[in-house]
C-alpha cells in the first residue's frame, strides 16, 4: 500500500521505506558477524513482525532458522492491556539454542520482558532481541535490544506491521496515525 493512498489518515512519515531498509542492512550486518559459526533461531512475534522478519532475514548473511509465535496485549486499542497471551507457541525446542527474537516495536516494554523470560525458562543457550521500533518515553519496564532500528516518539504508529484495528500494516514506511481516526 502506498503512503499517498491513505494520507489523510496519516498525522506524519516518521520512517520512510528507504530510512527502514537502509537501518535493517546495517542491523543485519551486525547480527551477521555476532553469530557466525553459531546456529542461528529467529524468532518472530506475530503479526506485527512479519515485515520485519521477512526483510532483516533476508539481509542477514549466515544461515539461519525461523520460528513463529503470537502473543497479543493489544487487542485492537491502541493501549497496552498489560496482560500478555500466548496464541500460538513455537514449534522448536529451545534447549541449547541461540534465539533472536524479531520484533517490530517496544512500546511498555511488557510484551517483550515476558517473552524473554518465558524464552529462557524453556532452556536456550541465549535470548536477544532485535526490534526495528522502539517508543522509550513509554517504557513500563526496561528491555535490553542488542539491535534496534530506531526510536521514536511516544506517539501511536502504524505501518511496516503495525496496525490499528488490523489495519495499515502493509505500509512501507512507519507514520504517526492520525488521531481522527482512532477518537471517532
Ligand atoms: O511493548 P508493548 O507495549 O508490549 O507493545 C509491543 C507489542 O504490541 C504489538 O503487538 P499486538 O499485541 O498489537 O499484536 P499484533 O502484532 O498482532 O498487532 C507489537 O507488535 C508488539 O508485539
Ligand atoms: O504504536 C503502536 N502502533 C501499533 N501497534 C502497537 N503496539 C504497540 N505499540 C503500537
Ligand atoms: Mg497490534
Amino acid at each position: 500500500m502506498d503512503p499517498r493512498d491513505c494520507k489523510d489518515e496519516l498525522a506524519e512519515i516518521l520512517i520512510t521505506e528507504e530510512e527502514m531498509q537502509e537501518r535493517l542492512a546495517e542491523m543485519a550486518q551486525q547480527i551477521s558477524a555476532d553469530y557466525a559459526g553459531k546456529n542461528l533461531l529467529l524468532v518472530g512475534v506475530l503479526k506485527g513482525a512479519i515485515m520485519v522478519m521477512a526483510d532483516l532475514s533476508r539481509k542477514i548473511a549466515i544461515p539461519v532458522e525461523m520460528d513463529w509465535m503470537a502473543v497479543s496485549s493489544y487487542g485492537s486499542g491502541t493501549k497496552s492491556s498489560g496482560v500478555v497471551r500466548i496464541l500460538k507457541d513455537l514449534d522448536t525446542d529451545l534447549a541449547g539454542r541461540h534465539v533472536l527474537i524479531v520484533e517490530d516495536i517496544i512500546d511498555s516494554g511488557l510484551t517483550l520482558s515476558w517473552l524473554v523470560r518465558n524464552l529462557e525458562n524453556r532452556g536456550a543457550a541465549s535470548v536477544k532481541i532485535a526490534a526495528a521500533l522502539r517508543k522509550k518515553e513509554a517504557a513500563k519496564v526496561e528491555v535490553d535490544v542488542e539491535y534496534l532500528g530506531f526510536d521514536i516518539p511516544n506517539d501511536f504508529v502504524v505501518g511496516y506491521g503495525l496496525d490499528y484495528a488490523e489495519k495499515y500494516r502493509t505500509l512501507p514506511c512507519v507514520a504517526k496515525l492520525s488521531p481522527h481516526v482512532y477518537e471517532k
